[in-house]
């Protein structure tokens, strides 16, 4: 039996991420950005209008109220997306619109609606009557008033968001220098396996790991990859990988791994060299192969998880879900957080295997208000075991017990694992 770390370890050294490369703006929501990124334009870049109204010399205009209006002329008309720079001259205005370049000569905008013209679609008046004086700045967004051209706008090892992509796009960007997302072969393997939702025949039970697996892909950040299901076959297995590994970054196939007679992942893959086969110290999750497949030169890691669901779940957080982050390129989140917590009831623990148990987080206050203390109970009316696969929906988090504990006590101090 080797211990978690020995595993993870030895998952961690075997994986690294791809080479980056530029990629339009539209398909990098997710990848990890591989180099700091600087503003090749300052934001905003010129100097335009806040407000749809008239630019004016804010002179002109000092003494202007509704009783006391002053009139000027209007000179010419700049909507927004106009390269023209009409000269703005003592006594004159030009209509202005929102995002619209201020032009030369004015230093404020009138809002429409402290003037005579009403707001709207309008053809261009003559003159305005303006109502209201404004200072000097008025209503104009100066260039670089956000950010000035050559500030660093995102820093490499981040993921790119939503936002992280506009901030690219207003400072010049189409293109960035990020790492590939990372895609992930799901293969679920067992005859009794079928399709969530078709009826069942005695013996057969739905494949629920292909989902949670794609699933868990997405939450860590990947791609995910259906492969689809395959019967206890050893050709159909090997037909499979060799078929469409090729698409794939890295692959994640449940069942099979364990002492049985059909159990095909081991009996495929375990020749092949590269793909070890353990008995690691956890419970649930014990069984794990992982290893390097070879696409042409290209190393595919491959984990072997065991099928019960719950260790599905439980050896992906533990083990896959720190390799993605680091095929990812992201600098920080390798492994789920883990937060301290007491434990509402007691449960029981397996001697010589750290135990990794779903549970339910209850946070409480305290009598006088103050922080609250974050309880946990199990999820599953069973308590610990890898088939309890329903109420894993119930679980906000897994607590991890030492494998010197056999028992959890109520009021005992627990470590929990948050995860999605
Ligand atoms: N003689 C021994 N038997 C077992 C051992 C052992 O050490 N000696 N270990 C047990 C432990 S612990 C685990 S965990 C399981 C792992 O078994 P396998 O990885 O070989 O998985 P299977 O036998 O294929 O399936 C186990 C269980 O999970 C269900 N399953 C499988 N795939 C799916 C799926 N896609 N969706 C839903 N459920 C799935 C399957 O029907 C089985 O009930 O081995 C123990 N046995
Ligand atoms: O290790 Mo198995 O995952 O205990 O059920």
């Amino acid at each position: 039996m080797i211990s978690v770390e020995q595993h993870l370890d030895r998952v961690l050294a075997a994986v690294g991420p791809a080479a980056p490369r530029r990629t339009p703006l539209a398909g990098a929501h997710g990848c990890v950005l591989a180099e700091d990124v600087r503003a090749v334009v300052p934001v905003p870049p010129f100097d335009n209008s806040a407000m749809d109204g008239f630019a004016v010399r804010a002179a002109d205009v000092r003494a202007a109220t509704t009783g006391t209006p002053v009139r000027l002329a209007v000179v010419a008309d700049l909507p927004a997306g106009s390269g023209e720079r009409p000269e703005v001259r003592p006594g004159t205005a030009v209509r202005i619109m929102t995002g619209a370049p201020v032009p030369p000569g004015a230093d404020a905008v009138v809002p429409v609606e402290d003037t005579d013209v009403p707001p709207g679609p309008h053809p261009l008046p003559a003159t305005v009557e303006v109502r209201r004086a404004v200072p000097p700045g008025t209503h104009v967004r100066r260039a670089g008033d956000d950010v000035a051209r050559g500030a660093v706008v995102l820093r490499a090892g981040t993921p790119l968001r939503a936002r992280d992509l506009s901030t690219a796009a207003s400072a010049g960007h189409g293109e960035l220098l990020v790492h590939p997302p990372v895609r992930v072969g799901v293969l679920s393997t067992g005859s009794e396996l079928v399709a969530p939702g078709t009826p069942l025949a005695h013996g057969q039970i739905p494949d629920s790991n292909a989902v949670l697996v794609a699933g868990m892909v997405h939450e860590s950040g990947g791609v995910p990859v259906l492969l689809g299901s395959v019967d206890d076959d050893p050709d159909a297995l090997r037909g499979l990988l060799a078929a469409r590994l090729g698409e794939v970054d890295a692959v994640v196939t449940t069942g099979g791994v364990s002492a049985g007679a059909y159990d095909v992942v081991k009996e495929v893959l375990a020749p092949l060299g590269d793909v070890a086969f353990d008995k690691v110290a956890m419970q649930p999750g014990k069984p794990q192969g992982f290893g390097t497949l070879r696409d042409g030169g290209r190393p595919v890691p491959l984990f072997a998880l065991p099928g019960n669901p719950v260790s599905v779940f439980v050896s992906f957080q533990v083990f896959v879900h720190p390799a993605l982050t680091r095929m990812r390129a992201l600098v920080a989140g390798g492994a789920r957080p883990t937060v301290a917590a007491v434990a509402a009831q007691g449960w029981r623990c397996p001697a010589g295997r750290r135990q990794y148990i779903p549970v339910v987080v209850e946070t409480s206050d305290a009598p006088d208000g103050s922080s609250g203390t974050v309880r946990v109970r199990p999820a599953a009316a069973g308590g610990s075991g890898s088939h309890l696969v329903a109420s894993l929906a119930l679980a906000d988090a897994l607590a991890v017990v030492g494998d010197d504990v056999e028992e959890v006590h109520e009021g005992d101090a627990v470590r929990v694992m948050m995860v999605p």
